[in-house]
């Protein structure tokens, strides 16, 4: 058996980990938590193997606040990754924000209620049809939806998934509200163990950088150890280190394992030259495939 901590039960969080780990004839115990911080603590304090970390959508980008717990506040391995669709919907009582022609009584909604990811991902669908709606943010779109369940009769109304609406009696009002319909989340494994359940044609490698001060064009000479060698990068981004005004650390993920031959020494070529280099992982990524 293996146990994993996510988002509160019916989050998108839920639905890509039970695409990601169901199946394999293995137990799973999940363990759901309101917060972020605490999906993290719970593996960090070995309560569960892993945890499941939302990290980047297609439409609002890099979620920061995730990656700053994975490389601030705890040391938890990134073991996989894989790509799931985010698709969100309007959720509420029906009986009480339909008109009698079945037609949505936008006007009736006083309060929209989600995980900030979810809301941005909505933002042109409520600009448009909710403008006059109050906007809450919450730590999942599933606590989002359980909250309006438990306050009928006030307009309120959440955005957030199919299952979460049904498992808490709720209706979808609109169903696929988000901007694009391309739109994915990637979703990262952290914690101590490999994970060995699945193979992968792909495997990735994500490091943090912390460039030395007063070194002209050291980021120049950190991509060309990457360039020179054909490395492939996919993503690169820069975080506050939080320590002093204007310093930042570069988070890169790389399209090959570190038990390549090339990669090692790309590293080793950047620590040369006085930057910090920390592995954050190297693991297998999956792609999505429906099912
Ligand atoms: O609130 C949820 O349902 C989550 O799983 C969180 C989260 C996120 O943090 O990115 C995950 C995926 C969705 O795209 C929106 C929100």
């Amino acid at each position: 058996m293996i146990s994993a901590a996510c988002l509160t039960k019916g989050s998108t969080s839920d639905e890509a980990a039970r695409y990601m780990l169901n199946g394999f004839g293995v137990e799973i115990r999940y363990e759901y938590h309101r917060m972020i911080a605490d999906v993290f603590l719970s593996t960090a304090e070995g309560k569960t193997d892993y945890a499941i970390i939302p990290i980047e959508n297609t439409i609002d980008g890099s979620v920061s606040l995730h990656t700053d717990w994975l490389v601030d506040e705890v040391n938890l391995p990134i073991q996989a990754e894989w790509v799931y669709p985010s698709i969100q919907n309007l959720i509420g009582a029906s009986s009480e924000l339909t008109e009698a022609n079945g037609n949505l009584a936008y006007d009736r909604i006083v309060k929209v209620m989600s995980h900030p990811v979810a809301m941005a991902q909505c933002t042109q669908y409520l600009k448009r049809h909710l403008p006059h709606a109050e906007l809450e943010h919450v730590g999942s779109t599933s606590e989002a939806v359980r909250i309006v369940r438990d306050n009928p009769g006030r307009g309120w109304s959440a955005i957030g998934q199919v299952s979460a609406a049904a498992d808490n009696g709720l209706d979808i009002l609109e169903s696929a509200v988000t901007d694009h319909d391309n739109n994915y989340t990637r979703f990262l494994l952290v914690g101590p163990k490999p994970f060995t359940l699945k193979e992968s044609e792909k495997h990735k490698t994500s490091i943090l950088i912390t460039l030395p001060e007063d070194y002209p064009g050291a980021l120049h000479q950190v991509l060309s150890a990457f360039s020179w060698r054909r490395i492939n990068l996919s993503r690169i981004e820069s975080r506050p280190t939080k320590k002093k005004l204007g310093n930042y650390y570069f988070l890169i993920d790389i399209e090959m394992s570190m038990e390549s031959v090339l990669l090692p020494s790309a590293i080793a070529e950047i620590e040369a030259i006085g930057c910090q280099v920390r592995v954050l992982g190297s693991y297998p990524s999956f792609k999505y495939e429906a099912r």
